[in-house]
């Protein structure tokens, strides 16, 4: 079973000329948890993966697998797997070819190519064109040949984006196994609402600079459910749910009733026999907090 090792930021900063991408970045990502790493376009999560990767030279400070520069690493696709974003494979060779290339490459058997394969649901249509290949498919290609060394570290750059909903649950299923198995795992995202189900850590980036960072927990999860609900007969839904002592706030689109879920919502007025013409629960609040961060007004 591969071991992960921490990932250290230690006072990591990069510019581009004038542009300050990475600004004194400093964080540790442990193994046996999925982090998400998040800021919006332009925080510097990939320029941040990219120095991590050794592909840019940071500018100060340094970012290594417990204390080793991916450049000194012995067996470099066997301690840390990664897929960037954007990742472009040859559209007329198979997936099974690329991954053999690379197996060959590295100096690896042959058998791994079939196990990435298998673990990422490709085995199907490995040997078609990778040019008729979906997105999804495609962010699962990068996957497999992340996997290929069976590295105790994964870096995946927004490795949510392209999937369809069966492709999200699929990966939340996988970034959480890779994770139980002792890796440590290091996902981007622009969105916390998609990877929140995902992760046990966040690290929040904002301009560059690092604006949270803790347990999903210290954004306060779970404390907020809010439910919309609406009626054509306003005056009977009000007063049904002040009768069940449900607390709400009435705005233009309904009612928004708070720490209750929808089903429990509708349960009230249908036992006040009140017709609802919307009733939906709203995001739990952990996105409004991500945003405020990132939009410099800190935690509430
Ligand atoms: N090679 C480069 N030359 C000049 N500026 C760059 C370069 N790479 C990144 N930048 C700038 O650095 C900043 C951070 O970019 P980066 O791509 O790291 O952000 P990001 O958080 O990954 O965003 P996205 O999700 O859009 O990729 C941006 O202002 C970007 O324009």
């Amino acid at each position: 079973m591969p071991s992960g090792v921490p990932i250290r930021f230690e006072g990591v900063s990069k510019h581009f000329g004038s542009v300050q991408a990475v600004n004194d970045l400093s964080f540790t990502v442990e193994p046996g948890r999925v982090t998400g790493f998040l800021g919006p376009n332009g925080a510097g999560k990939t320029t941040s993966l990219r120095m991590l990767l050794g592909l840019v030279r940071p500018t100060s400070g340094s970012a290594t697998f417990d204390g080793t520069a991916y450049r000194d690493l012995e067996r470099p696709l066997e301690t840390v797997g990664a897929a960037l974003e954007a990742a472009s494979f040859h559209p007329g060779r198979s997936a099974r070819n690329h991954l053999n290339v690379y197996a060959i490459a590295a100096g690896l058997s042959a058998t791994r190519v079939d196990r990435v394969l298998d673990q990422v649901g490709l085995t199907q249509y490995a040997d078609r064109r990778v040019g008729g290949y979906s997105l999804g498919m495609r962010q699962r290609l990068g996957l497999a040949n992340a996997l290929l060394g069976d590295p105790g570290v994964l870096v995946l750059d927004e490795p949510v984006n392209g999937l369809d909903p069966e492709g999200i649950r699929w990966i939340r299923g996988f970034l959480r196994e890779m994770a139980a198995e002792g890796r440590t795992v290091l996902v981007s995202s622009h969105l916390l609402s998609e990877v929140q189900q995902s992760v046990d850590d966040v690290v929040i980036l904002a301009k560059g600079r690092l604006v949270h960072r803790g347990p999903l927990t210290s954004l306060g999860a779970e404390s907020t459910v809010r439910t919309t609900v609406d009626s054509p007969d306003r005056a009977a839904l009000r007063a049904a749910l002040s009768e069940t002592g449900h607390r709400f706030e009435e705005t233009a689109e309904g009612f928004v009733v708070l720490d209750v879920g929808a089903t429990e919502v509708g349960r009230t007025a249908h036992l006040a026999r009140v017709p609802l013409s919307a009733l939906h629960a709203q995001q739990s609040g952990l996105e409004d907090r991500f945003l405020a961060l990132v939009n410099g007004e800190g935690l509430r």
